[in-house]
């Protein structure tokens, strides 16, 4: 399991996540919406291991996380991949898209051109776009590379905030099959962060409503929470 409990993450004097906890179940879908800036993309870094909190704690398959970004003990960091909203400013803009793909296999130390066209495949990219570099092809075409960076090395947990935004609709229901498929075939949590209550309703297995200001706080158990398990409720 990954697990928040009692985050708090301050920019400034001012608090984006107060005394915050969420679980992120292998196997399960955990939906989270909330209005804009209620700290969802605050939560997915320090879920990610990107940002550390100023307050509580996260635990990685029962390892209490001590370290963060890149001082986090390797073997913990990549069980965890991050997706977000805006594929460009994810990306190296000079590598071609197999290397990109390939990102996480080289620092693994095992580059596979075959693993990257395997990914590739599997995220609808086509042969011919593995050449090309970020800005000659759409966002969708570099959302789908993302997507098949953060699969590479099977993460054992996947955040994917507000991954399908910006994507028209057939794209978006490419990418959530592919992540669906995922997490069914290696029993991944994946945590799907969106406004869209069609979609989560649609996708995770129960959604978590993060508070509005001033009920920044919330908690598995606490009243801020609303846990909406079909689309009627
Ligand atoms: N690097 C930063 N420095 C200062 N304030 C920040 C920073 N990043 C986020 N914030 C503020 O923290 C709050 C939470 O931001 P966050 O991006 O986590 O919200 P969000 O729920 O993901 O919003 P959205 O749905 O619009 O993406 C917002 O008020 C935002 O302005």
């Amino acid at each position: 399991m990954l697990e928040a409990s009692g985050v708090t993450v301050r920019y400034g004097r001012r608090a984006a996540l107060e005394d915050v906890s969420l679980r992120v179940v292998p196997g399960t879908v955990t939906g989270l919406a909330g209005p804009s800036g209620c700290g969802k993309s605050t939560l997915a870094r320090v879920l990610a291991l990107m940002l550390r909190p100023d307050a509580g704690t996260v635990t990685l398959d029962g390892v209490p996380v001590l370290r963060w970004r890149q001082r986090a003990p390797r073997e913990l960091r990549v069980r965890v991949a991050l997706l977000y909203q805006q594929p460009r400013p994810a990306v190296d803009p000079r590598l071609p898209l197999a290397e990109v793909i390939g990102e996480p296999l080289a620092a693994a130390g095992r580059p596979g051109p075959d693993r990257v066209r395997e990914l590739a495949e599997l995220t609808g990219l086509t042969g011919d776009l593995l050449g090309r570099r970020p800005h000659e092809v759409s966002d969708g075409q570099l959302q789908r590379a993302c997507l098949a960076r953060a699969l590479a090395l099977e993460p054992r947990y996947l955040i994917c905030d507000e991954m399908t935004t910006m994507l028209d609709a057939s794209t978006q229901a490419h990418l959530v099959g592919v992540v669906r498929d995922y997490q069914r075939r290696t029993g991944a949590g994946v945590l799907a962060i969106s406004h869209d209550m069609t979609l989560l309703g649609r996708w995770a297995d129960r959604v978590v409503h993060l508070g509005e200001p001033p009920f920044r706080t919330f908690a598995e158990s606490a009243h801020q929470i609303r846990q909406v398990r079909d689309l009627g409720e």
